[in-house]
């Protein structure tokens, strides 16, 4: 009984959160996770479990304790079966077969520490997963979680051209969770449910970068003075530094990034799946503005992203926000190609 109660649970909170979440049983896909043995890897790839479209799950990470996380995942009373990969050699047959693969491998910041700090060692892990995935799994579709974001997506993209595989609508920046704490901050200001909130945050993922465009959110936020929602700005912008100073040393935002996670690859299998419709917001190659990428709404479909939607009309704050932004986005964008190319 208890089971036939609990099995919904899953759908409910998906379409609770995510909105028109489908559990259509018949089309199911294999999605690997890089980093799983992590902070967010942990709780990202128990969300997938739940996930009814998900049939087989790839846990991969360096860590000794994966094929143990495996173990405990696969215990889980849902379809989606779970295997466990430890380490470089057992990265191939964790890829292969896959059509999504989500990395949220790598380090996380430190009190006192901007993204961009991560950069050195970061890099080099996304290019070596790029590179496994270019052979292994070129047609997956790669949602990058690692930081920096703005510099990761153009390695991994590099990556893929070096190797002759390159799909600009398959190499995602995951930029969900600052859609997230969006939709979050202003449902507590409006005194509604955040899942009733929708607001596109375009840009990158980082300070200056991530632009929120309240004059584009629905329902319209309740501040009137432009102080205020400069002051909301602000605080979406440098909402991930407020969970790494409130971590203390622990690490930066590992839950709410496993659920904003779970969203965004939630949309990308719908889109696989061929539902209508499916929006959210993701970072990839761009010619909207001088950045030559760029997050902004984009609809999902059957080989990633079917069509970038823009950004519609910015009020002269925004365009404020935006000129601010885009010469950090080009150095981060600059930096990420270099790299690859040395
Ligand atoms: N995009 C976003 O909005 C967002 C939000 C939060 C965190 N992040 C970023 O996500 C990353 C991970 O954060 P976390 O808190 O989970 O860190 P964590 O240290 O808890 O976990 C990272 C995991 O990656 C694994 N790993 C390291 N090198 C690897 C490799 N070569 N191959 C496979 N796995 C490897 C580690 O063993 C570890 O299990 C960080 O870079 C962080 O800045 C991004
Ligand atoms: O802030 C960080 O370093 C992690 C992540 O990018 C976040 O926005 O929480």
């Amino acid at each position: 009984m208890f089971s036939r109660v609990l099995r919904p649970v899953a759908t409910v909170a998906f379409q609770n959160g995510a909105k028109n979440f489908s559990t259509s049983p018949e089309m199911q896909f294999k999605v690997m996770v890089a980093g799983a043995s992590g902070g967010i890897g942990q709780p990202l790839s128990l969300l997938l479990k739940m996930n009814p479209l998900v049939s087989n799950l790839a846990l991969y990470d360096i860590a000794p304790v994966t094929p143990g996380v495996a173990a405990d995942l696969s215990h889980m009373d849902f379809p989606a079966k779970v295997l466990g990969y430890k380490g470089p050699e057992e990265l191939p047959n964790a890829i292969a077969g896959s059509h999504v693969v989500v990395i949220p491998a790598g380090v996380p910041r430190k009190p006192g520490m901007t993204r961009d700090d991560l950069f050195n060692v970061n890099a080099s892990i996304v290019r070596d997963l790029a590179q496994c995935i270019a052979v292994h799994a070129p047609k997956a579709i790669i949602c990058i979680i690692t930081n920096p974001v703005n510099s990761m997506v153009p390695i991994a993209s590099e990556v893929m051209k070096k190797n002759g595989v390159y799909d600009p609508n398959r190499i995602l920046g995951v930029t969900t969770l600052d859609v997230v704490r969006s939709c979050t901050f202003i449902g507590a200001i409006n005194g509604i449910d955040p899942r009733s909130v929708s607001i596109p945050v375009i840009g990158g993922h980082s300070g200056v970068t991530i632009i929120p465009l309240l004059s584009q959110c629905k329902p319209a936020v309740q501040l009137q003075e432009q102080g205020k929602i400069e002051a909301l700005t602000k605080r979406i912008q440098e909402a991930g530094t407020e969970v790494v100073k409130a971590k203390a040393g622990g690490g930066s935002a590992t839950l709410s990034m496993a659920w904003s996670g779970a969203k965004f690859t939630n949309s990308v299998l719908r889109g696989l799946k061929g539902d209508d419709n499916v929006v959210e917001c993701a970072y990839m190659k761009s010619d909207l503005t001088e950045a030559s990428y760029f997050a902004n709404p984009v609809q999902f479909g059957k080989n990633g992203v079917a069509k970038n939607l823009g950004y519609g009309k910015l009020n002269a704050y925004e365009e404020k926000l935006l000129n601010a932004a885009l010469p950090e986005l080009k150095k981060n964008i600059a930096k990420g190609v270099e790299f690859v190319s040395k």
